[in-house]
C-alpha cells in the first residue's frame, strides 16, 4: 500500500514537526509499503511463513554515545549500525526499523538534512527501510533511538546462552579501534600518524556491523552476541547466560595495524582495547568440529574470524584473561557499564 502523501513544497518558513517528517523521513520510508507512507498511526507488515521477526532497540544520547558536534551523517550511521549489529548477533537479516528523535529546539534543518542523508545511505548499503517512528523535542541533549526488525529462519535465532564448556570462542574483524579512537576524540591519546588516527576515529564513528556473516552463523554458532560494552565484559555476558566460564587468550585477540601501532607495548592501551567497547564485532562460540566450516565462511564473506579462547566448566560469567605467556592478565575493568 502506498501513501497518497508526497513531500510538501519548500515555502521558506520553519517546517514544524510534520513538515520535517514530510521532508526528511517520508522519503526514507518510500520503499517499504508497510510504512504506509508515514501517514498512518502505525506500520503494518507481515513475516514470511518460514521466518521469525527479531526485534532489537538501542538508544544513543549526545555526550554519552557520541559527541554533540559529530557530523549528523556519522551519528545516523552509528545509530543504525549498532542496531544492525544486534540483528547480526541474533543471526537475523535486516528488514525494517523505526526511529525516535528527541531533539533540542536548537537543532536546525541543516542537521536534520545531514542526519536523514546518513540514514538514506545506510539504508541502501544494508538493505533496510524506515517503517515509522516518533519526533519529540527535548530540553536535554540529542537523544535518538532505533528499533530494528530482522528476519531469521524459524527457530534459528542464535542465543547468548548456547555456549558449552569445550566450545571455542571466536571474534570477527578486529578489536579495540573504537576504544582507542574514543581516547583520540577526547584528546587523551596523541596519535601522530594521520592515517592511523583517521582509521581509529573512523571505527568509532562508523562501526561495520557484520550483517552478512551474522545470518550465516545460524546452525553453526552455539552462542553469540555483539561487542558493545567491551570484549571482556561481553564475553562475561555470554558466559553468564551460558552458565560457564571462559579463558580469553589476549595474545590471540585480532588488532588492526592502526591499533597495533598505537598500542605498541603499552599495557594500559592494550587493556583499553580489550575493555573499551564500541567494537560492534560478533563474539561467538562454536564446537571444535565447526572450525573448518568457520574458516570457509570467513574466506567466503571476507570477514576475519579469529579463535581467541574457549569455554570451560566454572563459575557462570567468570572470564580469565591470559597473556601470550599464559599468565593471568589483571585488567582495571571488564567494560562499559551505564550505572
Ligand atoms: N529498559 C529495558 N527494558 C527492557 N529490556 C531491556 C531494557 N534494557 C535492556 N533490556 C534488555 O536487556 C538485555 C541486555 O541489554 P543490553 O546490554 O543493552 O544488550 P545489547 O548490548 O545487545 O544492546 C537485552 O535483552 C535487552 O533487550
Ligand atoms: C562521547 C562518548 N563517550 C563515551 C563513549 C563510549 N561508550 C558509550 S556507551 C558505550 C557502551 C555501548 O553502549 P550501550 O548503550 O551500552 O549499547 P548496548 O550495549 O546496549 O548495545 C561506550 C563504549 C562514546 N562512544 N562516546
Ligand atoms: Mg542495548
Ligand atoms: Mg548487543
Ligand atoms: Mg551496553
Amino acid at each position: 500500500m502506498t501513501s497518497p502523501k508526497t513531500a510538501r513544497a519548500d515555502t521558506g518558513k520553519p517546517l514544524g514537526e510534520f513538515g520535517r517528517i514530510d521532508r526528511y523521513f517520508r522519503p526514507l520510508a518510500s520503499g517499504f509499503p508497510g510504512a504506509r507512507g508515514l501517514a498512518d498511526d502505525a506500520a503494518v507488515f507481515g513475516v514470511p511463513p518460514d521466518q521469525e521477526l527479531v526485534v532489537t532497540t538501542d538508544a544513543m544520547v549526545a555526550g554519552v554515545h557520541f559527541f554533540p558536534d559529530d557530523a549528523p551523517g556519522d551519528i545516523a550511521a552509528k545509530l543504525l549500525r549498532t542496531n544492525l549489529s544486534d540483528l547480526a548477533a541474533m543471526g537475523a537479516a535486516p528488514y525494517a526499523y523505526t526511529l525516535v528523535t528527541a531533539l533540542p529546539k536548537t537543532v536546525g534543518e541543516e542537521w536534520l538534512a545531514g542526519f536523514a542523508a546518513g540514514l538514506g545511505e545506510d539504508q541502501a548499503r544494508f538493505g533496510i527501510a524506515l517503517a515509522g517512528g516518533d519526533s519529540v523535542s527535548t530540553s536535554g541533549p540529542i537523544t535518538l533511538s532505533v528499533t530494528a526488525f530482522g528476519l531469521v529462519p524459524k527457530g534459528g535465532a542464535v542465543p547468548r546462552w548456547g555456549g558449552r564448556p569445550g566450545d571455542r570462542v571466536y571474534v570477527t574483524g578486529s578489536i579495540g579501534d573504537a576504544a582507542l579512537g574514543l581516547e583520540i576524540a577526547y584528546g587523551t591519546l596523541e596519535v601522530a600518524d594521520d592515517s592511523a588516527r583517521a582509521a581509529l576515529l573512523g571505527r568509532l564513528r562508523r562501526p561495520d556491523p557484520r550483517t552478512t556473516l551474522g545470518p550465516r552463523l545460524v546452525g553453526l554458532a552455539t552462542g553469540c552476541l555483539d561487542v558493545s560494552d567491551g570484549l571482556v565484559a561481553d564475553l562475561g555476558h555470554l558466559c553468564e547466560e551460558s552458565g560457564c566460564a571462559a579463558v580469553l587468550e589476549s595474545g590471540r585477540v585480532p588488532l588492526s595495524n592502526a591499533a597495533r601501532s598505537v598500542i605498541g607495548d603499552d599495557p594500559a592501551r592494550f587493556a583499553m582495547a580489550l575493555t573499551g567497547g564500541d567494537d560492534y564485532e560478533l563474539l561467538f562460540t562454536a564446537a571444535e568440529h565447526a572450525a573448518p566450516a568457520l574458516a570457509a565462511l570467513s574466506a567466503e564473506t571476507s570477514v576475519p574470524v579469529t579463535a581467541i579462547g574457549h569455554l570451560l566448566e566454572g563459575p557462570a560469567g567468570e572470564v580469565t584473561v591470559t597473556d601470550a605467556q599464559g599468565r593471568i592478565l589483571d585488567l582495571p575493568t571488564r567494560g562499559w557499564d551505564h550505572f
